[in-house]
């Protein structure tokens, strides 16, 4: 494979003046990607950050339905000196997905499909990220990720086992249940219903109520913030304004296809032989913690840890308590 790398970023400046900037590089530029919907496509971007000196050992971070590659701007607890991911230590990478809006290639730059945008699966995502690795000359990998990362990993734990020493999955099952699937039947069909921005408002405002719980909300949006309206009221339309600033309508439909249709089944899952552990986070309705922990106990190798907090899904981004020492422990083998 042939990367070209943009030209900004041809000399890396040297360890000590290295502050994290985005990175672009352009993968499959002779031999194409094969999309599993039967498309093939060349000229894939990935836009990605590097913590650490690079090595053939890496930690590859995977971000949620709507982050990025940033990881030290979202994840500050799991990523500097004394952390989990610690870029003394070692080497750290996160990309934008495949169908992303943070800088990859997004669904509008793919050739379409059927007259539409090429449906998505979790699989080309990963099939991307190892196609990246491959350009930064990484040959093993331990993989952390939450929420759709985390239903990435299991893409990954499928489709590239060669790769892949261990996998860390937070607050994801390995398959959408139809109540996941129904959130985001209802937020696609809202977007459909009023493309250009209020519909993706209005997806975001349906996603939040799944990402915390009726105690958090309980506790942070009770009353009025302002005469006349309920505080959860402005809070959700805050919330659909804050994401249609930072997303895409279109991205947002092909991630959640792809999470949607991503459905390994059980004879898939009890093949994985690497070590996992699954995290399960107490108050989480959009993925309860039984179900997290159902899908991990068909992997021959997996452990099971619940993150104890009331804020519901979004916890491992919020309310992470002791998350980072239990990541960090698994990842160093313990
Ligand atoms: C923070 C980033 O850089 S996001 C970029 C990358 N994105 C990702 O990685 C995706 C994952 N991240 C996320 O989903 C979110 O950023 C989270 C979950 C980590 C945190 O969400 P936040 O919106 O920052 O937190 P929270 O739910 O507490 O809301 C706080 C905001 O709502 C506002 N707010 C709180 N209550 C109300 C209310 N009743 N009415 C109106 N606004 C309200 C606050 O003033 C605050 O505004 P600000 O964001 O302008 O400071
Ligand atoms: N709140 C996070 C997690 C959603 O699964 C996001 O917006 O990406």
């Amino acid at each position: 494979m042939t990367a070209l790398i943009h030209p900004a970023h041809q000399t890396p400046p040297a360890a000590a003046d290295r502050c994290p900037v985005q990175q672009t590089v352009t993968l499959f530029r002779h031999e194409p990607l094969l999309l599993d919907c039967g498309q093939a496509v060349n000229d894939v971007r990935v836009a990605y950050h590097t913590y650490g000196e690079a090595r053939e050992d890496a930690t590859l971070v995977l971000h949620a339905l709507t982050g990025n590659s940033a990881v030290h701007e979202w994840w500050p607890e799991f990523l500097g000196k004394g952390c989990p991911l610690d870029p003394e230590l070692g080497f750290v990478v996160c990309a934008n997905v495949l169908g992303g809006c943070a800088g990859s290639t997004s669904p509008g730059e793919l050739p379409p499909v059927g007259g539409g945008d090429a449906p998505l699966s979790l699989r080309d995502m990963a099939r991307v990220g190892r196609a990246l690795l491959e350009h930064l000359g990484v040959r093993r990998v331990r993989l952390v990720g939450g929420s759709m990362g985390g239903m990435l990993a299991y893409a990954w734990l499928l489709e590239c086992p060669d790769l892949v020493e261990r996998a860390v999955i937070i607050g994801a099952p390995a398959r959408h249940s139809p109540w996941a699937i129904g959130l985001n039947t209802a937020a696609r069909s809202a977007i459909q219903a009023a493309p250009g921005g209020e519909g993706l408002k209005v997806a975001r405002q349906i996603a939040m109520l799944s990402y915390r719980s009726p105690q958090s909300f309980a506790l942070t949006q009770a009353g009025q913030r302002a005469p006349g309206t309920p505080a959860i009221t402005s809070y959700l339309q805050y919330q659909g304004e804050k994401l249609h600033a930072r997303f895409c309508e279109r991205s947002y439909v092909a991630l959640t296809w792809a999470m949607d249709t991503f459905q390994p089944t059980d004879a898939e899952l009890r093949s994985i032989r690497t070590p996992v552990l699954a995290v399960g986070i107490s108050s989480d309705v959009l993925y309860p913690p039984a179900e997290v922990q159902a899908c991990a106990a068909l992997l021959p190798c997996a452990q099971y840890w619940e993150l104890d907090s009331v804020h519901g899904h979004d916890a491992f981004l919020m309310d992470a308590q002791d998350l980072p020492e239990r990541v960090g422990a698994f990842l160093r083998g313990h």
